[in-house]
C-alpha cells in the first residue's frame, strides 16, 4: 500500500512560517488584504472560498468574497476589477473559475493589474512563469511542487502524464516540472488511449474534474498519484482517483481531502503576502 501524501500536514506547517511573516508586516502597519470574485455557484470554488475563508482568519490576513450572481454582465465585473486595481488598500485579487457562459474569463484575467494578480493568471505573468521568472508563484502548481519535494520525490528524467490542460493547473505545473527535468504529456478529453499513456507514467497527476477517472489497471506499480479533482459526489468529497484500488498499486498517493487542496490554499496565501511586501517596497 502506497504512503500518502499528507498536503493538510505541510499546508499547517508552512502556515506557522507564514503567520510570522503576517505578524512582522502588521507589527509595521501593514495588513495584507485582497479579494476573490466568485461568479456563480461552482461546488469546487465554494469549497476553495470557505477554505480560504478559514485559513486567512488563522493567518490574519483581510480576504473579501464579491459573490456574483450567475447571470452577471462582463461589464460589471470588469468595473469592479478596476475599482480593485486601483484601491490602494487592496494588494491582490483573483476571479474564480470556472465562469458562466456569457462571461469571457481571459477578458477579465487580462485586465487584472499583473502586480495585484495572486493567481498568476494574467498574461503577463504567464509569459514571466514559462520564461522561468517567478513574479508570482501559481498557487495549485506550486503546493504539487512542494509536496513532492517534502517527501524527497524526485523528478529528474522522470516521465510525468498530466491529465488537464488549464490555465489553473495543467499548464503552469507543466512548466515548473520542466524546470525539474522531468519529461511531461499533458492530456486532455480528446487524448486517445490515455490508459497506454498513463501506464507508462512515473507520476500521474489528475486535474480533470471526472470522479474515478484514474482506475487501478490504468497505473504501473509504484506509480506516484497526485489526485487535483474536487467533486462532489453523493455528498461526500472525491478527486479523480479511485483511492482505495490505485493506492494498493501506488508508492505515494494524495488523499482527497486532505491533499492538494490545503496547498493550494497555503500557496495562494504566500502570493497574496508575497504580492502585499513588493508593493511596500520589501524583498
Ligand atoms: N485541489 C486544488 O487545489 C484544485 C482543484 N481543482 C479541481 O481540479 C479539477 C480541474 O480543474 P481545472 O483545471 O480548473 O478544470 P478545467 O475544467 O478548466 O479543465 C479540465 C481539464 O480536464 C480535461 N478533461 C476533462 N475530462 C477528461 C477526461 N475524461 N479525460 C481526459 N481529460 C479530461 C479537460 O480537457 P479539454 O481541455 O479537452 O476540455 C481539461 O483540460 C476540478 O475538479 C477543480 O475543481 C482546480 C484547481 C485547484
Ligand atoms: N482562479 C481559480 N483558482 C483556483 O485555484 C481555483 C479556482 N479558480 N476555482 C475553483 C478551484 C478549486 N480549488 C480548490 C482549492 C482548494 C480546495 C481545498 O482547500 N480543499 C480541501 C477541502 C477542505 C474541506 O473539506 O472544506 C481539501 O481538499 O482538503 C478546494 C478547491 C481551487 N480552484
Amino acid at each position: 500500500m502506497g504512503k500518502i501524501l499528507d498536503g493538510k500536514a505541510l499546508a499547517n506547517l508552512l502556515g506557522e512560517n507564514l503567520k510570522e511573516k503576517v505578524k512582522n508586516l502588521k507589527a509595521e502597519g501593514i495588513t495584507p488584504h485582497f479579494c476573490v470574485i466568485n461568479i456563480g455557484d461552482d461546488t469546487a470554488s465554494k469549497i476553495y472560498v470557505r477554505s480560504k475563508k478559514r485559513k486567512a482568519e488563522k493567518l490574519g490576513i483581510i480576504q473579501d468574497i464579491y459573490q456574483m450572481p450567475a447571470d452577471t454582465k462582463q461589464q460589471e465585473v470588469l468595473d469592479l476589477i478596476d475599482k480593485l486595481n486601483t484601491d490602494p488598500e487592496i494588494n491582490g485579487l483573483m476571479v474564480q473559475m470556472p465562469t458562466p457562459e456569457q462571461i469571457s474569463a481571459d477578458e477579465l484575467l487580462a485586465r487584472i493589474d499583473p502586480n495585484k494578480d495572486v493567481d498568476s493568471l494574467t498574461p503577463a505573468n504567464v509569459g514571466r512563469l514559462w520564461l522561468k521568472d517567478h513574479f508570482v508563484e501559481p498557487a495549485t502548481a506550486e503546493g504539487i511542487m512542494a509536496l513532492l519535494k517534502h517527501y524527497e520525490i524526485p523528478l529528474n528524467g522522470k516521465n510525468v502524464v498530466i491529465i488537464g490542460r488549464s490555465n489553473i493547473v495543467g499548464k503552469p505545473l507543466a512548466a515548473l516540472m520542466l524546470e525539474k527535468n522531468a519529461t511531461i504529456t499533458i492530456a486532455h478529453s480528446k487524448t486517445q488511449n490515455l490508459a497506454s499513456l498513463t501506464k507508462r507514467a512515473d507520476v500521474i497527476v489528475s486535474a480533470t474534474g471526472e470522479p474515478c477517472l484514474i482506475k487501478a489497471d490504468m497505473v504501473k506499480d509504484g506509480v506516484i498519484v497526485v489526485d487535483v479533482g474536487i467533486n462532489r459526489v453523493n455528498g461526500k468529497l472525491v478527486g479523480d482517483v479511485d483511492f482505495d484500488a490505485v493506492k494498493e498499486k501506488a508508492s505515494y498517493i494524495t488523499p482527497v481531502p486532505g491533499g492538494v487542496g490545503p496547498l493550494t490554499v497555503q500557496f495562494l496565501m504566500e502570493a497574496v503576502v508575497n504580492l502585499t511586501r513588493r508593493q511596500n517596497g520589501r524583498k
